[in-house]
């Protein structure tokens, strides 16, 4: 299997503090990796650092084979490289169909896009016309998953989503992403606190602590959970 991403000894940070520490990953064309850690290690930081929001200072970044070390955010668009931060990067005072709109922009694919996504989460056809910033929380992140699927991307870098939502829609999302990985092999980089998701939807897991990778193993072996549960303990 061909790499989709690979991180080589990359280091960076903010200022004076030195975040990542030659940290070294890869995730395979069709692979589900997820990179948990506990508070502050630095698991932001790598996808923000992947993404050219923070510049590395050490080591090589590739995607799809191209070197793509310090490529600025906006020139990484169209590379089939797509982010979800933390903060929800939604326009609030926009209709959902106008956020959605944003992922693209031929309207053939806005129709199908739509019709697909609503496939997944109902409540998106039900509710083009109402204001995203008046939508739940779970709805603002279903609807910032549907736009950021809405691009296509070959790789999702995807920051915390499980964050405040109830089971249901964990379950849900997990369901989701495991369809488009099978539709479309998508491969996804997930920084997750949540271990149970975490492990249900990767094939590997890897645990990043004070800037550096120091462990990784297939997420479905019987000792994955305890691994973590250790890890995130100590
Ligand atoms: N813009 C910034 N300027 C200075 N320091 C920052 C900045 N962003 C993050 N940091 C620091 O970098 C360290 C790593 O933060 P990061 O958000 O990458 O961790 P994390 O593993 O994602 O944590 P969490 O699970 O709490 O989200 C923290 O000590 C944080 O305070």
């Amino acid at each position: 299997m061909s790499a989709a991403l690979t991180i080589d000894s990359v280091s960076s940070g903010y200022g004076g503090a030195v975040i990542l520490r030659e940290a070294s990953l890869a995730v395979a064309e069709g692979e589900i990796v997820s990179l948990v850690g506990k508070n502050g290690m630095g698991k932001s930081t790598l996808l923000k650092t992947i993404m050219g929001f923070v510049r590395p200072r050490a080591g090589r970044i590739t995607l799809f084979g191209a070197d793509i070390t310090g490529v600025a955010p906006h020139l990484l668009a169209g590379r089939g490289v797509s982010y979800t931060p933390q903060e929800l990067p939604l326009f609030a005072d926009l209709t959902v169909e106008e956020n959605l709109r944003i992922a693209v922009d031929d309207r053939a694919r806005i129709r199908r896009g739509v019709e697909h996504m609503s496939s997944y989460f109902p409540f998106i056809a039900q509710r083009l016309k109402q204001r995203a910033g008046t939508l739940s929380g779970g709805e603002q992140k279903m609807l910032l998953v549907s736009r950021t699927l809405m691009s296509e991307p070959r790789l999702l870098l995807i920051d915390e989503i499980s964050e405040g939502l109830q089971p249901s829609m964990i379950e849900r999302l997990r369901d989701v992403l495991l369809a488009e990985r099978a539709r479309a092999g998508l491969s996804l980089l997930l920084v997750e606190q949540h271990v149970s998701f975490a492990l249900a939807l990767a094939d590997r897991y890897a645990v990043l602590k004070l800037g550096e990778i120091v462990d990784s193993g297939p997420a479905k072996a019987p000792e994955a959970r305890a691994n973590v549960i250790a890890h995130l303990s100590v």
